[in-house]
């Protein structure tokens, strides 16, 4: 509310027409309640932040939450937070990745919107000095995977849970930046097999390759192994480990930073193909079809 008000009187200054009385801000406050948060952020007394996805039904990433994200992990470094424990409000998804609906015909100029967000969050996520845990307390298809290979650890609820970079299912080409990641986890050999094939690793299968660190029985263990993955770096002088966490990663930052540009035409044009377009609208068919 704090926030609205501030923002109404800034917009009331700048406007003649406009006086941001008392009853203007009643009057405001209640037609235009405030939108839900799709992701929320509590931090506990040792200063590890559990950030949870809460977008039912089933978190698909679109541009308001990974806005949100990206200003949550911004907050998060700013207050020297321990660390940062990724996870979902939902008992059966962690991320259904991109939301099929920001590309399905969509508007120029939200999609650029939508795009950039998703670099920008991304590499937030991926270079933060802060330890970063991916707590996948369901399945994690394409742009979900993407969310937990770019966190340093990942602790996944099984054994009937999948998660995979599926994208050659859909008829589409993960970007580069997802496939660094892959290979970052897996190695080479096994990002080029999954990634081909877009397949969908159960949670057994994803522990075998590396793809996953640990795999729990639920929830709850899953966070007190993420909580225990952090507490190790307590004993790490914090500059050792923001050095060598930023040139270990260096390839996938140094990709983003120099090719944003070119990353963000290459899908613009992509996405708008008749052929894509047909394909997504015939998997968001095909998923309402499967219920
Ligand atoms: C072009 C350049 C590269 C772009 C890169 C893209 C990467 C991506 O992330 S693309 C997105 C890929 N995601 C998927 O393939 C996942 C699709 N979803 C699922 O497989 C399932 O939904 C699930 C296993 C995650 C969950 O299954 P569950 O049975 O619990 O739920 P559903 O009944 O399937 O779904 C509920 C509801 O949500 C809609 N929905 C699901 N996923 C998406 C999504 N990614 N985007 C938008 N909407 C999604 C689904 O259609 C249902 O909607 P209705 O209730 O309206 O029917």
């Amino acid at each position: 509310m704090a926030v609205v008000c501030r923002n109404l009187r800034a917009f009331a200054q700048k406007t003649s027409s406009l006086r941001c009385t008392p009853n203007f801000l009643r009057l405001y406050s209640q037609s235009k309640p405030a939108p839900p948060k799709l992701v929320t952020v509590d931090v506990d007394k040792a200063g590890v932040a559990t950030v949870t996805l809460d977008r039912p039904p089933v978190n698909s990433l679109n541009t308001g939450l990974l806005e949100e994200l990206g200003v949550a992990i911004k907050d998060l470094e700013a207050n020297k937070t321990r660390g940062i424990i990724l996870t979902s409000s939902s008992n059966s998804v962690f991320s259904a990745g991109l939301d099929i609906l920001e590309m399905y015909e969509p508007k120029k100029q939200n999609l650029s919107l939508f795009w950039t967000t998703l670099q920008n969050t991304w590499l937030s996520l991926y270079r933060t000095s802060i330890p970063t845990v991916a707590a996948i307390n369901g399945h994690a298809p394409a742009g979900g995977c993407l969310l937990a290979l770019s966190c340093e650890y990942r602790v996944m609820v099984g054994p009937k849970f999948t998660i995979g970079l599926n994208e050659t299912q859909l008829g589409i080409v993960a970007p580069q930046w997802f496939m660094i990641c892959m290979k970052d986890a897996v190695g080479r050999r096994q990002a080029e097999m999954a990634l081909t094939a877009g397949k969908m690793f159960s949670t057994q299968e994803a522990l075998n390759i590396g793809l996953i660190d640990k795999m729990v029985s639920n929830k709850e263990e899953a966070i007190a192994e993420a909580q225990k993955f952090i507490a190790q770096f307590a004993k790490i002088p914090p500059l050792a480990r923001r050095m060598t966490k930023e040139s270990i990663r260096q390839e996938g930052i140094k990709y983003m930073e120099e090719n944003a540009i070119d990353d963000l035409k290459a899908f613009m044009d992509l996405v708008v193909q008749p052929n894509i377009q047909k394909g997504l609208g015939m998997y968001l068919e095909a998923m309402k079809k499967s219920k």
